[in-house]
């Protein structure tokens, strides 16, 4: 189980007091990574003696390291004391991740929505769970649905939506160098999966269609 499920499991929904959320990834070593590194680029013939690279090795596992380690936050909830009941929707979370097949950033935005229950959440703190998963070898299937899965049940509210749009940078300047190609992904959960009218408000919130400008023909 991850520390992360754990979590989950430790504290269920509804709560007043902050859930402390830290995801320390498995034991890291950069010195380790730092000759790894050195290794890697030697191999590939990139040459470390010049004075811009004389740290680039040690710069590079710590980079990654940074990549992988979510920031701690405390999941700050209050309670819906005026029983606000529509939508709560950000748009344009950033969205920084890496690609598990070519360890190669994907960048671009999410847009949250939840339906409240007892709870309403810090708003910063929908920013802070993309993180919490997007620090992380990642696809952005998964991402999309740890997002969800992990609001859904922490704050415990009517309904959840997640759309995240992004750009591999595996796919774009390598490979195919399809330039330009971004995915869409979605998740959701409660009300906003199983309620039609829901899922298209949440839609049109979370996504606007540019206005046609009153043009005709
Ligand atoms: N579904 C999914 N695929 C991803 C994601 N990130 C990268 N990929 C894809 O993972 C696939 C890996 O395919 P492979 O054929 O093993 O790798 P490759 O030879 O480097 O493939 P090319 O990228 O086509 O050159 C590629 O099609 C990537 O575009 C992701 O988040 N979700
Ligand atoms: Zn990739």
């Amino acid at each position: 189980m991850t520390s992360a499920q754990l979590d989950v499991a430790a504290t269920g929904g509804g709560r007043r007091v902050p859930l402390r959320v830290v995801h320390p990834p498995a034991h890291v070593d950069l010195a380790a990574a730092e000759r790894a590194a050195t290794d890697f680029l030697t191999a590939l013939g990139v040459d470390l003696a010049t004075e811009g690279r004389r740290d680039t090795a040690r710069r590079m596992a710590q980079a990654y390291s940074e990549l992988f380690r979510p920031r701690p936050f405390d999941l700050t909830t209050f309670p819906n004391d005026e029983n606000y009941d529509e939508l709560v929707v950000v748009r344009d979370v950033p969205v920084h991740s890496v690609c598990e097949h070519h360890v190669l950033p994907f960048v671009g935005v999410a847009h949250l929505a939840y339906l409240p229950g007892a709870h309403i959440l810090g708003l910063s703190k929908l920013a802070r769970v993309v993180e919490l998963f997007a620090r992380r070898p990642q696809v952005q299937e998964r991402l999309t649905q740890q997002v969800a899965d992990w609001l859904f049940v922490n704050l415990n509210p009517r309904g959840v939506g997640v759309i995240i749009e992004a750009e591999h940078l595996c796919m774009t300047i390598r490979g195919v160098q399809a330039a330009g190609t971004r995915t869409t992904t979605s998740a959701l959960r409660g009300q906003l999966r199983e309620d039609a009218a829901s899922r298209a408000e949440f839609f049109a919130l979370a996504v606007p269609r540019p206005s046609s400008g009153g043009r005709h023909g």
